[in-house]
This record gives C-alpha cells, sequence and structure tokens, in this order.
C-alpha cells in the first residue's frame, strides 16, 4: 500500500466570500468549515499523515484538530494558493509519503467515491484531478460562442506521486503561481489522469454559496433525542456531588463512583442519542478502576464518542427530583458546569427541579432521581 498524505490548504483571505473572519473559519451547522472539510477526509480515506496549511494569525487551528482527535502537521501558508501548497509539499519533505492527495478547505463534500477513483488513477498515472463537464453554454465577454465540448471543470483533491509533484513546485519560479495543482505538474512534463468529479464536492467560493451548504447539511443530518435516568441512595458523608457540582450538605450519595445522578443521567441520554448503550456498559460498577471515580469522566467519554460520529450538541436539559437538598442556591453553578464540560452556550442547557409531593422513595428523603433529555444533530 501506498504512504499517503494529505495536504489541506487553509490559508486564503476568503475574500470573496465576505464576512469578518477567514471562510474557512465561518460556521456551518454549528461547526467551522474547516472542520467539516477534515471531518470528510477522515471519513473517506485513511490518510497516513495530515498537513494544515493555514494563515500565520490563524489561532483557532489547534482547538479544530483537538476536537476531531486528529494529529496534524500544522504549516503556516504563503501569498498565493500555490505558495500554501509548495510550503506544504516541502513540510512532507522527511515523511517517507509516496502520494499526496492536495485538498482545498473550502470543499467540505469530498466524498470517498471522489477519493477511490483518484487512488485507482495513481496506480498507472503520476497525477490525477477530479473533472466534471459543463452544462450551460458558453460565450466569450464580446459573445461569441465557445466550444464546452473539450472543456471541463477541475476540482480538488488533485492527487500526485510525491517526489514528483514536489519537483515541479520546486521548479516553478518563486513568484509565480498557478490556478491550480495540475497545471504545475503539466508544465512539468507530467502526464495527468482526468477522473470522475462530483458536483456535491462544489468550492464555497461566495456568500451564497454558505446558505447552500448549510442546506446540504440540514439534509445530509438527523436530529437524535437520547433520554437518561439514575437513581443513588443518600448516606452518611459529606460532600455531594450534583450536576458537576460539590455541595456541602452534610450527607452524601452512594455509589461506586462519586454518585452523581445528574451526570449519569446526561450521559445516559447522550449515548441514548447515539445509541451507543448506557453508562454501565462503559463503565461497569463491577471495575475497581471507577472507585470513587469523577463522573465528568464518564460525560466527557460519551462526548467524545460524539464528535467521533460527528455530531453536534444542541441542547441539555436535565431535571433533578427531590426533597433534599434544595437545587436552587445551586442550579446556575450546575448550568455552567455542564455547559462547560458539553461546551455549549449556557442558553442551551437547562437545570430544573421538583419533588414528588413526599411520595416514593424521594418523598421519604431516602435518596433522589435525575432524568435528562440530550438533543444531538448527526450526520446520516
Ligand atoms: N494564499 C492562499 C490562498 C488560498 N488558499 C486556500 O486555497 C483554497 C481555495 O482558494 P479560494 O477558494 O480562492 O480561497 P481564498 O483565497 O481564501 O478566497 P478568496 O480568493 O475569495 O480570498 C482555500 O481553501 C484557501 O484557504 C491558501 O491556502 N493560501
Ligand atoms: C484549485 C481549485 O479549487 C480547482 O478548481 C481552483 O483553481 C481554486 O481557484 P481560486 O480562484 O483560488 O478559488
Amino acid at each position: 500500500m501506498p504512504r499517503t498524505a494529505l495536504i489541506l490548504v487553509a490559508a486564503g483571505k476568503g475574500e470573496r466570500a465576505g464576512g469578518d473572519i477567514p471562510k474557512q473559519y465561518r460556521l456551518l451547522s454549528g461547526k467551522p468549515l474547516l472542520h467539516h472539510t477534515l471531518f470528510n477526509l477522515q471519513k473517506a480515506y485513511n490518510f497516513d499523515v495530515f498537513c494544515v496549511v493555514i494563515r500565520p494569525d490563524d489561532k483557532n487551528i489547534r482547538s479544530v484538530l483537538a476536537d476531531l482527535c486528529l494529529d496534524a502537521k500544522i504549516i503556516t501558508g504563503g501569498q498565493t494558493r500555490t505558495e500554501s501548497v509548495r510550503n506544504g509539499l516541502r513540510a512532507l519533505e522527511n515523511s517517507k509519503v509516496d502520494h499526496v492527495y492536495i485538498h482545498d478547505a473550502a470543499r467540505p463534500f469530498v466524498s470517498r467515491k471522489l477519493l477511490s477513483g483518484l487512488a485507482k488513477a495513481l496506480l498507472s498515472s503520476p497525477a490525477a484531478a477530479p473533472v466534471l463537464p459543463i452544462s450551460d453554454a458558453l460565450k466569450t465577454l464580446s459573445g461569441e460562442a465557445v466550444d464546452r465540448e473539450g472543456l471541463r471543470r477541475v476540482q480538488t483533491p488533485q492527487a500526485f506521486h510525491y517526489s514528483e509533484i514536489l519537483q515541479a513546485f520546486n521548479a516553478l519560479p518563486t513568484d509565480e503561481s498557478r490556478a491550480d495543482d495540475i497545471a504545475v505538474a503539466q508544465e512539468k512534463g507530467l502526464a495527468i489522469t482526468l477522473t470522475q468529479g462530483d458536483e456535491r464536492n462544489f468550492k464555497l467560493t461566495y456568500p451564497a454559496d454558505f446558505a447552500k451548504a448549510e442546506q446540504m447539511m440540514q439534509t445530509d443530518s438527523y436530529i437524535a433525542t437520547g433520554s437518561g435516568f439514575d437513581v443513588h441512595q443518600f448516606e452518611e458523608g459529606n460532600p455531594l456531588w450534583l450536576c458537576g457540582v460539590s455541595i456541602d450538605c452534610g450527607f452524601t450519595l452512594k455509589g461506586h463512583s462519586d454518585a452523581d445522578a445528574g451526570l449519569h443521567a446526561l450521559t445516559d441520554a447522550l449515548l441514548g442519542a447515539l445509541a451507543y448503550g448506557d453508562i454501565g456498559d462503559h463503565f461497569p460498577p463491577s471495575d475497581p478502576k471507577w472507585k470513587g471515580a469523577a463522573s465528568d469522566k464518564f460525560l466527557l467519554f460519551a462526548l467524545e464518542k460524539m464528535a467521533e460520529r460527528g455530531g453536534v450538541l444542541q441542547h441539555v436539559d436535565v431535571t433533578l427530583i427531590c426533597e433534599k437538598p434544595k437545587i436552587k442556591p445551586h442550579r446556575e453553578k450546575m448550568r455552567e458546569r455542564i455547559a462547560e464540560l458539553c461546551q455549549l452556550p449556557l442558553t442551551r442547557v437547562s437545570v430544573k427541579a421538583t419533588t414528588t409531593e413526599k411520595l416514593g422513595f424521594a418523598g421519604r428523603g431516602e435518596g433522589l432521581a435525575a432524568q435528562a433529555v440530550a438533543t444531538v444533530k448527526l450526520p446520516l
């Protein structure tokens, strides 16, 4: 198997797209455009090395990579796309790479099919690029008809045998740029294989492209609602942990971990939305490893699984059912802690409390119950 690298160029200004920030960081479906592109690339192909080429003032790349649990080389780009690609290619010189795929951060809808077409082409060709036919009539600005039969629109990723494309970029005068990477390859005499492009793999260039991409993401995703429920008995001790907050009330909750019923219910709600079992499957009470464990670990595990599936948490709602302790004095702190753990704005985190009118185990003050609902947007 050839050792394969991906260079993602994300060092542009995004001027044609408008807005206050470079387009690669504009939010689509709650995540930066760059996140979606990297997520889809990870899903579509098993690259050995990732290299992301960024602007010198980029402060956000590390959090995007952390969110995706992706280890990538981070390289600074140049004034033109060509210069950015060259910097990426040179950064791979010691990575023992056979093949390299060069992709625009601005094309989030890259697919497995498109990438496997390129991989197949590289078996017999040093360079390959996906193309599409033109369906509109073509005219020059003076109105003369242009024959569209021999013309194609070229997309990225464009894929190459690494040493050959590196030589081609090294041979190009440093102050010159080209529209794409196959143009550089052609100048060096490399044969190009054209593969099947994909209409969905369009480049977000103008403001209206963001509305179109948002709509495509809506139809490519579904909303999952998960619910969770947990009960713990009171016992002697102090403090009591609830929704990630320590309450100094002179009694505590009995359990194998810290017995935080609020976070347990929330963890189960998230796992429910992912249809990924329950907290007991992943953290069995029989395992001494979890004795006294802080329950934020369990919640962070479920959040990580959600991120791996490309999920985006929309909202959580926790209800605590107890006569004691009084929840109201701690409620805002609980919301803040959950918001922090889930990286949600406070307006998307609800914590409520109720009694059971002295009925049942909660009414008798023997313990408390918690239930939670989590709403998650997931790719189809
Ligand atoms: N100096 C540059 C210019 C562009 N790009 C990247 O090349 C891709 C395709 O370029 P384009 O759509 O033209 O992006 P921008 O240059 O950012 O857009 P604009 O020309 O509107 O400013 C983008 O992912 C962009 O970030 C880059 O890495 N370095
Ligand atoms: C590389 C490219 O996406 C291939 O279609 C395109 O040439 C980039 O052009 P831009 O003017 O930098 O957007």
